[in-house]
């Protein structure tokens, strides 16, 4: 079965939504494996968005990440990394279908409630990254 990472952003936790999405996964399918919440620290966001560390908007991104917790989960499913961007929605969420969790309670382009691996190699970089071995 395959397996991907969500990451519950600061936001969301402080808008009390924790269990409102987690609901919305389970609803469509998908089966919570493990998940646990922290104050994310900067070396494991470092690892996670290595990807973005040269963009402008990664000071910010990992400030807005530190916040306040997280909420790692550890999801799987039939086509469980694309399912969960679907329900995730685009990132920015005036952008993002209804219905989606980022169009439903994000508030912007960084504050977006959610994250999600974006394929397959990424979940299991992810995974790897969050809940080790
Ligand atoms: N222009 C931007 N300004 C501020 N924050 C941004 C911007 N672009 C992306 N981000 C933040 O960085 C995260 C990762 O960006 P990415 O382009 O990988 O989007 P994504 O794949 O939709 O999101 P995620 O990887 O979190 O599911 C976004 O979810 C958002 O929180």
């Amino acid at each position: 079965m395959e397996k991907t990472l969500i990451l519950i952003k600061p936001d969301a936790v402080e808008k009390k939504l924790i269990g409102t999405i987690i609901k919305m996964y389970e609803e469509n399918g998908l089966t919570i494996e493990d998940m646990y919440m922290c104050v994310p620290t900067e070396e494991i966001l470092a690892k996670h968005y290595a990807e973005h560390i040269e963009r402008d908007f990664y000071k910010g991104l990992v400030e807005f990440m530190m916040s306040g917790k997280i909420v790692a989960v550890l999801a799987s499913g039939e086509n469980a990394v694309s399912l969960v961007r679907k329900i995730n929605g685009a990132t920015n969420p005036k952008k993002a279908d209804p219905c989606t969790i980022r169009y439903l309670y994000g508030s912007g382009v960084q504050m977006n409630a959610v994250h999600g691996s974006a394929v397959i190699e990424d979940a299991i970089r992810e995974i790897e990254i969050w809940f080790g071995n």
